[in-house]
């Protein structure tokens, strides 16, 4: 479980990106995150993945609180939680199973590190992420620069899994894709939190993704959490209140 107590970020300037943001989250929840452009979704991501600075705030996860941790607990944390950007950090000229294969490095021996060597069950626990996101057939044949975009999403997504990561955090990670490349990345995360009951929260444009694909609609305003619901229909009020 995630706690998130009074979330702020301000920038030196004094400008407010985020105000006092708290949430819950629980295990197995597909949360998207939706709002206006400039409303905070980016440095909402960017701070629960501890990659931006927070100002203020409390960071509790599985009853540890990790809010001005030690370094190497915060290491520990980004280790567990993948990020997926915009445009997936991937090594284009690898093939997909290679990119896989760099999720684990750091759980691997140092022998294994210094040698490159993958042991018969690196390679099948490698191929079962690529199966896990429908890629079983893409994973040796091409360099990750000749997928498509969805399908690089959904090898970072295979990566992410391989790395360990309980949770994904993922910021608009289906823009640019035609609407089934993107329906496929979203369906493969929402999988992942329905079946490994991992927890996945995505910053999302398009809203009515958002409805059919997450299990909790936040909308963010202003650099505030204007909206926190069960996943449905949104109300016109409630569209107002966001977008
Ligand atoms: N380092 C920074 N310096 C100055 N302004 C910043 C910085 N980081 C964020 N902002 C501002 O904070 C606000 C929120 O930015 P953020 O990228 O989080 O919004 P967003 O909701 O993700 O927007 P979009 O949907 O357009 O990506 C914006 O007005 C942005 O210009």
């Amino acid at each position: 479980m995630i706690i998130v107590r009074n979330l702020s970020k301000v920038l030196t300037d004094g400008q407010t990106i985020l105000s006092k943001v708290s949430f819950q989250i629980d295990k197995g929840e597909f949360i998207a995150v939706i709002g206006a452009s400039g409303s905070g979704k980016s440095t909402l991501l960017g701070c629960l993945a501890l990659r931006q600075k927070w100002t203020e705030g409390q960071l509790i996860v599985d009853g540890t609180e990790f809010s001005g941790a030690k370094w190497a607990d915060r290491l520990k944390l980004r280790k567990e939680w993948a990020f997926l950007e915009e445009r997936p950090a991937l090594a284009l000229k690898k093939t997909a199973l290679k990119n896989v294969f760099s999720g684990r490095f750091w759980q691997l021996p140092w022998w294994r590190k210094i040698t490159g060597t993958v042991s018969t069950e690196e390679h099948i626990r490698a191929m079962d992420y690529l199966e896990r996101v429908g890629l079983l057939d893409k994973a040796k044949m091409l360099p990750a620069e000749k997928l498509s975009g969805g399908e690089q999403q959904r090898v970072a997504i295979a990566k992410g899994l391989a790395q360990g990561a309980k949770v994904i955090l993922a910021d608009e990670p289906t823009k640019g894709l035609d609407p089934e490349s993107a329906s496929k990345v979203l369906q493969d995360l929402r999988a992942l939190c329905t079946e490994q009951n991992m927890i996945v929260v995505c910053a999302m444009q398009n809203l009515e993704m958002a409805e059919r694909n997450a299990s909790r609609i936040w909308g963010l305003s202003g650099g505030k959490l204007v909206l926190d619901i069960p996943a449905r229909k949104l109300t016109q009020r409630e569209k107002d209140l966001v977008l």
